[in-house]
């Protein structure tokens, strides 16, 4: 993907940049950590369209491209000049991509810097938090800033949950003491999805409209591995983000739901899809990487889409609560 694009916009070198200091994500010495641990040993090593058994980036990165691979060292990125420097070593010497580490929020501001001038950039929203002042000061955008404010729209409350990672797995356990609460049975949808659909509805119907309605396909490993014996991995999850769009279009249609938490980054891309949304306008943080934000085409939401791994165990509480 990324050298195709690459050609497509005539680009000579890029970066790839996953870190995300503040929410617990560093890349030391070419390895991915999740707060401290390994990748391949944090739980996303059970992921379940990805597994992530490698945390050597240059490593996993080599197997998917054809032209070479180098690494950005903790200690070539002192300042932006310094960085700046040693992309251009790596331009000398023919390496078309970057893996670069990254342990602190400076850094990024640093990366952010040295990286303004580049057409295409490889990473994660860590990177994305710092590359609008980068290019403020460079000339590239106008000064303009807008102000970070909550939604201002109520309605009832629905969160979608199709990520089966361990954070989620402990939101989802903790979420059930405030909300009505509905498991998705995978193999049921794929046997008659139609009729799965109809009982889900008549369900959210006849619930409490006071609380929040939380409809979930989150499981552990081993619950997601016997579905994906079933079904196949990627049919499974064809299958649930498509559920889960059509489940998110309804209940928005009307059911009165114009609060939505989307837990997992397919997933979200899948809700947002469907529900025709084009552009989101950024609001507060909940936490690191997960703010509230305004839908911009579709119907109108509060929304917040939550990647897999991010936010501690009472992140739905305290999202919702943010909007009361
Ligand atoms: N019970 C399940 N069995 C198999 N696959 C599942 C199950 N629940 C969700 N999935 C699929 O797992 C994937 C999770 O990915 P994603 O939504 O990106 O979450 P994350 O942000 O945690 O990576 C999705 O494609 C989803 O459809
Ligand atoms: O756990 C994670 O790091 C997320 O699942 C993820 O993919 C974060 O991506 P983002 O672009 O930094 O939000």
């Amino acid at each position: 993907m990324a050298e195709a694009m690459m050609d497509a916009l005539d680009a000579e070198q890029t970066i790839f940049c996953p870190a995300f200091p503040r929410a617990g994500r560093t890349v030391y010495q070419g390895h991915l950590f999740v707060d401290g641990t390994l990748l391949n040993e944090s739980g996303m090593q059970n992921h379940p369209l990805n597994p992530m058994q490698d945390a050597n980036l240059v490593r996993f990165l080599a197997r998917q491209v054809t032209r070479p691979v180098g690494l950005l060292r903790y200690h070539d990125l002192a300042d932006a000049s310094s960085a700046g420097g040693s992309l251009q070593t790596h331009r000398r010497d023919g390496i078309a991509h970057g893996v670069i580490d990254c342990v602190d929020d400076s850094q990024l501001q640093t990366i952010a810097a040295a990286v303004s001038d580049m057409p295409l950039l490889t990473g994660g929203s860590g990177l994305a938090r710092y590359l609008g002042d980068a290019y403020r000061k460079s000339g590239l955008i106008e000064t303009h800033r807008a102000s970070s404010e909550l939604p201002a729209i109520s309605g009832r409350s629905l969160i979608l949950s199709g990520s089966c990672s361990q954070a989620t797995n402990q939101q989802v356990a903790k979420a059930k003491s405030f909300c009505s609460t509905w498991q998705l049975d995978v193999l049921e949808i794929a046997r008659d999805p139609g009729t799965y659909q109809r009982r889900l509805l008549a369900w959210a119907e006849a619930s409490d409209a006071n609380r929040p309605l939380l409809i979930y396909s989150t499981d552990d490993p081993e619950g997601v591995r016997s579905v994906q014996q079933t079904l196949g991995a990627n049919e499974a999850a064809e299958l649930i983000e498509s559920f889960l769009g059509k489940v998110a279009v309804e209940l928005t249609t009307d059911f009165g739901v114009r609060r939505l938490i989307v837990a997992g980054g397919e997933t979200s891309g899948a809700v947002v899809r469907d529900l025709g949304i084009r552009a989101l306008k950024i609001g507060p943080e909940i936490c690191a990487g997960v703010p509230w934000t305004q839908s911009i085409g579709g119907p109108p939401l509060a929304i917040a889409l939550k990647s897999g791994n991010f936010g501690d165990e009472n992140f739905f509480h305290t999202a919702l609560e943010m909007l009361a």
